[in-house]
């Protein structure tokens, strides 16, 4: 076994009837056949082959650790209760037995398994004595608590009973409660009753007594939480919420259980929509700082947002799925192909100051990832104001003070601060848009046919990343924008001019916020670079997970 620093504690114990040295360090645990034996038992000359009979576990993978109260030495389940008496008995008769002494432990590790899908594995050490075992699990949970490791110890938890499927409530308590009481995290759990109740309870909870927020439930609802926790830290800074300020950050973490339509977030910072994977992001303290939005009509704060923002297509597609959500997720696609028929364009002009992070742009192929190099080195961390030269965008005006303007009819004009990657969209609308850029990626898609539409559409259901390749629509990475509806007009009807037949045709659209929609068409927005901290670390690399799982005989 190589050298190992930092030993907090260590003792001979058997694994699957085999004695193993087991080392707990500050940062793993290792354990290792303590004598190597050949298929005849005597020793073997030749030492083990590493990953056969060694493994070390980061202690950041460390799910949880339990006395194992029905295990005796030989491994055999026991009862308090043993039935005794001739099976012919009708009644069994039971005798009450001495309560075990739990002479072993198991300790729970974090399984990383294909499609970013998180599992947890069990593997149980035999200490032969009571003394030990207790020594062994109080050190582990030492180890732990430690603050490196950024575990929370108390949530606050927000489920929907409405929101997707109607199933958070099943999902939270069958999943998600038997691993956080595994992990020994104390919960304070609210079904929600109305919208707009978690943020209201967020208003004055005594958020000191907690470590974490977590919603069960889709993008609207952690959306919630999200106003919530920010509202709140202003108004306690007597921060005002105006498009001259910029807001704080919150204190605490969000975790998002998913239990939505479209999940969204969830699946673009863990990437994959898995109860269970997003609860052990939360159990072992994961941690990532995403970009939000502050959105404003005029000088008036209207909320905060960290997916998508859009205009026309899926504004239009979310206000006339509202009217339908007994049907579901599937809301969506019935809305989605009615709008998409309707094919309908809306005057408007765009303005924006673009990113300061020259090198990136919405279709330079680079994803983000977890430990992302775009997001750790943005410069718009430091708020910085220049924006740089925009030349080759020739069909846009520019003015000195930065902005860019861009004026036309569009199909939809939508802004993407993650890639919002879900079920329909594999890697996202906006596949190379980053959690924590401080960047949002506007695409205008101009007014054009059905059948161009329906191609990008279709692309964005694939994973070509080849959404933006056509000449009908034009992608920004921003800062800051703005969109102005063209004003509507009063049209006179031309077809019979003697009735004084005035129809005003409604010229504008509405924004789809997170699911939620705005009215104001008018809309001012600015993008706070890794404002709030999430339960997750962006999706990672898929070779090293690979790598990690093939680790191991005693892993499989
Ligand atoms: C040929 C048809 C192909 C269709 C591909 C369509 C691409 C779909 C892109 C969807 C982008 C979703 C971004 C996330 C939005 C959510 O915040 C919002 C609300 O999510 P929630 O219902 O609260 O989970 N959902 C929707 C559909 O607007
Ligand atoms: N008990 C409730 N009844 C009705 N609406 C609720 C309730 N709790 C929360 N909401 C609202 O439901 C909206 C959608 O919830 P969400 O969980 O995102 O589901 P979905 O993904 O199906 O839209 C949220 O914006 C939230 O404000
Ligand atoms: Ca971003």
């Amino acid at each position: 076994m190589a050298e190992i620093n930092d030993v907090v504690y260590q003792s001979s114990l058997d694994i699957n009837k085999k004695p193993h040295q087991v080392i707990l360090s500050k940062t793993h645990l290792t354990w290792e056949a303590a004598v190597s034996r050949t298929c005849d038992g005597s020793p073997s000359s030749e030492p083990f082959i590493a990953n056969k009979a060694c493994r070390q576990i980061p202690l950041e993978e460390l799910i949880a650790v339990c006395p194992e109260k029905s295990l005796n030495h030989s491994n055999t389940p026991t009862s308090a209760r043993r039935k005794l008496g001739s099976p012919k008995h009708d009644t069994p008769l039971y005798i009450e037995m001495e309560p075990m002494h739990p002479v072993a432990f198991s300790i729970y590790v974090l399984n990383k398994t294909p499609n970013h899908k998180w599992r947890k594995k069990k593997v149980t050490f035999f200490c032969g004595e009571e003394k030990l075992c207790d020594t062994w699990v109080v050190k582990i949970k030492e180890t732990l608590s430690d603050k490196r490791f950024n575990r929370p110890r108390s949530l606050l938890v927000f489920v929907n009973p409405f929101g997707g499927r109607r199933k958070a409530p099943s999902i939270y308590d069958c999943q998600i409660a038997p691993l956080f009481e595994l992990a020994e995290i104390q919960t304070h759990v609210i079904k929600t009753t109305h919208a707009n109740h978690a943020k209201e309870i967020l208003a004055h909870y005594n958020l000191r007594t907690v470590d974490g927020v977590v919603c069960v439930g889709g993008d609207g609802m952690f959306t919630e939480l999200l106003n919530g926790l920010l509202d709140r830290r202003q108004r306690e800074a007597g921060i005002l919420q105006t498009p001259q300020h910029s807001p704080l950050p919150p204190n605490l973490r969000i975790g998002i259980i998913p239990a939505g339509s479209t999940d969204a977030i969830v699946y673009t910072t863990t990437g994959i929509n898995d109860p269970k994977t997003s609860a052990l992001h939360i159990i072992l303290g994961d941690s990532i700082g995403i970009d939000v939005c502050s959105i404003y009509s005029g000088q008036e704060f209207l909320r905060y947002s960290c997916s998508m923002l859009s205009y026309g297509y899926y504004g239009d597609m979310l206000k006339d799925s509202e009217s339908n959500r007994w049907m579901g997720p599937s809301r969506y696609q019935l809305a989605g192909a009615k709008k998409f028929l309707g094919n309908r364009a809306y005057e408007g002009e765009v303005s924006f100051r673009l990113s300061s992070n020259t090198e990136t742009n919405p279709k330079d192929k680079v994803f983000c990832v977890s430990g992302c190099n775009v997001c750790s080195f943005s410069k718009e961390k430091t708020d910085q104001q220049d924006s740089h030269s925009t030349d080759s965008i020739t069909e846009i005006s520019h003015d000195a003070d930065g902005w860019h303007r861009f004026r036309g009819k569009f199909l939809a004009v939508a802004s993407f601060t993650m890639s919002c990657r879900c079920k329909l969209a594999p890697i996202g609308p906006s596949p190379f848009c980053h959690l924590g850029d401080g960047t949002s990626d506007i695409m205008v898609v101009q007014h054009c046919s059905r059948i161009q539409f329906l191609r990008h559409l279709y692309r964005c259901s694939g994973t070509k990343a080849n959404q933006f390749d056509f000449p009908f629509i034009k992608v920004f990475r921003v800062k800051e924008w703005s969109f102005k509806a063209t004003e509507q007009k009063e049209e006179m009807s031309q077809s019979s001019p003697g009735k004084q037949n005035k129809s005003r045709e409604c010229r504008t659209s509405v924004w789809n916020c997170d699911g939620e929609v705005l009215e104001q068409p008018n809309l001012n927005v600015r993008v706070h670079c890794q404002l709030v901290n999430l339960f997750a670390r962006g999706i990672e690399d898929f070779d090293q997970e690979r790598n990690f799982s093939s680790c191991c005989s005693l892993c499989e």
